[in-house]
């Protein structure tokens, strides 16, 4: 019988005769030691291990009603998926929201979303979807019946400045959330925000889902565009079910700062003069703006038309539905008139720059047919312009509080 050589290491270490001096030894237990101490602290102390964290997310999932769906909202301290988080957990869904609070705009107003949405019981992750062992805990956790992928890197013109990020928050990440939902058993449905900008320099109007939509004319649209390719593959491979919504100008209450209606308000308020960017041949650039309330009645219309997906862990077994709806509001509006009725409501005049648009791949016009959705969803927009800039200035004014006039000069 061999020597006990060391009785502190384990008999395994013996029986390979693993040959090792005092200080290589000391050294080895002190790794052990950092290493088991650094584990059991990440394992008590990182909220998405803790029991506490399984347990508030199988509460904010928990369906409250017959047949009811679980779903999780990526994007939703954003604009749009903090209203549709509501409204699901409103009417009794279980909701479990997953946002990255990325710095591309006021990450404190995303925080106050995310604090109006724990007050309505919706729990929201905090993490980003790239990360795929994120996504297998929280797919472990709780069976999703349905993810509503809202997070994207958003913005037109900021593309031109970072395409990265678009690379990265609108392809590598869808990637990554299909890849998850493939492996579920059962697969959830998915719906997600495509965006009317695919049209690009379309002339036919008004745009329809059955045209082409290329070629795409900036970054953003692109990976939209090429989300929705990628969507239709994981659709014919796996089975996925799959609902791409191509949001146009979605404004109102909670908005995006980034947003032209948002920042022309800012500066209205402060006595600032506003840039108005005018098309080709001095035409004025136009857009189909739809209202919140509008837009968040089309997701959870698509989410619950959606079908089901029919693969499982990672095989199909038959064709899933693929879908794709204009979710806009039919009737184009200027954007000097957009300025008229923010004027209007702000009792305010605005100086205004006119400025001929400079290749930045914005488009210039954006005019949408709806019926497929009207036909198939219910969809039907009930709020205009003037009603909804209304209460989007009335949110503004209760949030930020009217300037006073000696801020308005800063
Ligand atoms: O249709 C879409 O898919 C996109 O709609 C909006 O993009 P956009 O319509 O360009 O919205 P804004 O950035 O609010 O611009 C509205 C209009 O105002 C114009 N604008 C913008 C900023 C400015 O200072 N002056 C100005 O005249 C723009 O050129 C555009 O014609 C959103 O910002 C995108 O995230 C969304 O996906």
């Amino acid at each position: 019988m061999p020597p006990l050589e060391d009785p502190l290491l384990p008999p395994t270490f013996h029986q390979c005769r693993f040959k090792i001096n005092n200080s290589r030894r000391r050294f080895t237990m002190l790794f052990l030691w950092v290493f088991f101490f650094t584990a059991s602290f990440l394992t008590f102390f990182t909220p998405n291990r803790s029991t506490s964290w399984h347990q508030t997310l199988r509460s904010s999932a928990r369906i409250r009603r017959h047949n009811g769906i679980s779903v999780l909202v990526t994007g939703a301290a954003g604009f749009i998926g903090s209203h549709v988080s509501i409204a699901l957990k409103n009417r009794g869904d279980g909701v479990v929201g997953l946002d990255n609070f990325d710095q591309y705009y006021s990450p404190s107003l995303k925080k106050t979303r995310r604090d109006l949405l724990h007050l309505h019981g919706v729990f929201i992750v905090d993490g980003d979807i790239n990360d795929h062992r994120l996504l297998t805990l929280l797919f472990s956790t709780v069976e999703f019946t349905h993810v509503m992928h809202l997070a994207a890197q958003v913005g037109v013109q900021y593309a031109v400045e970072n395409p990265y990020a678009y690379v990265r928050s609108n392809i590598a990440s869808l990637v990554t959330l299909l890849e998850q939902c493939k492996l579920a058993d059962p697969q959830p449905a998915i719906v997600w925000a495509s965006s009317g900008s695919v049209y690009g320099t379309q002339n036919k109007t008004p745009f329809s889902e059955m045209d082409r939509v290329d070629p795409p004319t900036t970054i953003y649209a692109s990976t939209k565009k090429t989300g929705e390719e990628i969507t239709h593959t994981y659709n014919r491979l796996y089975g996925l079910s799959i609902t791409g919504l191509r949001f146009f100008t979605v404004y109102g209450p909670w908005g995006r700062p980034d947003m032209a209606y948002f920042s022309f308000t800012k500066r209205i308020l402060q006595g600032k003069p506003i840039t108005v960017y005018r098309g080709k041949n001095h035409v004025d650039l136009a857009r189909d703006f739809i209202y919140i309330d509008d837009i968040v009645k089309g997701c959870v219309a698509s989410l619950d038309t959606s079908g089901k997906s029919i693969g499982s862990g990672g095989l199909k077994n038959g064709s899933a539905p693929y879908r794709i709806f204009n979710l806009g509001n039919g009737s184009p509006v200027s954007v000097p008139a957009l300025v008229t009725i923010l004027e209007e409501n702000l009792k305010m005049k605005v100086m205004k720059d006119v400025v001929d648009m400079c290749g930045n791949g914005d488009d210039s016009f954006a005019y949408v047919n709806i019926s497929l959705a009207e036909r198939e969803l219910g969809y039907k927009p009930t709020t205009d312009l003037q009603t909804g800039l209304r209460e989007f200035v009335k949110w503004y004014l209760w949030y930020y509080g009217k300037p006073c006039v000696q801020d308005r000069n800063v």
